[in-house]
């Protein structure tokens, strides 16, 4: 039986550090990259990205909404860049943030977590806000493939906490409860991660939120455009450090098109995390 994404993902982490390089394609990159706003854009930028982060970065986190904004065409281009990632051996981290009834989750998860599917990826993102339980069909058949899914926690925005925090504890907190039980004997970290922005005015631990004791890794969003930096990331999760995924997507690819910058702010990004979480 192959090693559950826990593993997969620490023996990654492990060879190529905290950095998870996202797939952003904006308008005003591809703009800025003298590309145009079409599908073949986003071919060229993808490539471009992925031909100079391959070994750089434990993971690609391709943004669906930016390919699905040129409809079958951009949905066909995220699909080359799955199936590019997947025969480089790079882990992908598919960013949807899905959640649904569990019925309709049946069909989300086929799309994304099932072998040989055209947009199948190593792991996920789904959101719980319909309640954790909907999300059993993707949590299933994700363990059942050695893949993997990123649950949303508590995410980079400020206005996730007008959710995320109402109740005591607070419904972030009853989410990572859950996803620890779901984790229960993986080692070194569970299957099941959380999202965890690295832009929080307060840390998890400072929320009541224990996130060691939930074996998750933990996606953590925000640095660079939006404002963390290294240190952010390394006082938010002073107590697991080694279990951060940490994707960063303007900040590197302001520096295309050029694939050598590219290659040198992703470089510089990962010597950065590593020294911050003296990894
Ligand atoms: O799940 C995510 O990746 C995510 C969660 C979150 O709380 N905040 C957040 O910014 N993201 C995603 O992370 C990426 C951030 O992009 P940059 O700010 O350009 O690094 C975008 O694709 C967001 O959709």
């Amino acid at each position: 039986m192959s090693p559950h994404f826990g593993a997969r993902l620490a023996a990654a982490m492990e060879e190529r550090g905290p950095l998870c390089v996202g797939l952003d394609p904006h308008a005003h990159l591809l703009a800025d990259w003298g590309l145009p706003d079409s599908a073949e854009g986003l071919r060229t930028f993808s490539r471009t990205v992925l031909d100079a982060v391959t070994g750089e970065c434990a993971a690609v986190k391709p943004q669906s909404a930016f390919y699905e904004r040129h409809g079958s065409a951009g949905v066909a281009v995220l699909e080359e860049v799955l199936q590019a990632c997947r025969q480089r051996g790079v882990l992908t981290v598919l960013d949807v943030k899905r959640g649904d009834i569990g019925s309709t989750m049946g069909a989300y998860a086929t799309a994304y977590l099932a072998d040989g599917a055209p947009l199948a990826a190593d792991s996920v993102t789904l959101s719980p806000y319909l309640g954790y339980g909907s999300l059993r069909p993707a949590l299933d058949l994700a363990r059942a493939g050695g893949r993997g899914v990123w649950v949303l926690g508590l995410t980079s925005n400020p206005e996730g906490a007008d959710v995320q925090l109402v109740g005591d504890p607070p419904v972030a907190a009853r989410v990572a409860a859950a996803v620890a039980a779901d984790n229960t004997g993986l080692m070194p970290f569970g299957d099941i991660g959380l999202v965890v922005g690295a832009t929080l005015p307060r840390t998890p631990a400072e929320l009541g939120i224990d996130l060691a004791a939930t074996g998750a890794p933990v996606l953590a969003p925000g640095v660079g455009a939006q404002g963390a930096g290294p240190e952010d990331v390394a006082r938010t999760f002073a107590a697991l450090r080694e279990r951060v995924l940490v994707p960063i997507s303007r900040g590197v690819s302001s520096a295309g098109p050029d694939p050598e910058g590219l290659r040198a702010l992703a470089r510089d990004w990962s010597a950065r995390l590593q020294r911050a979480l003296g990894s």
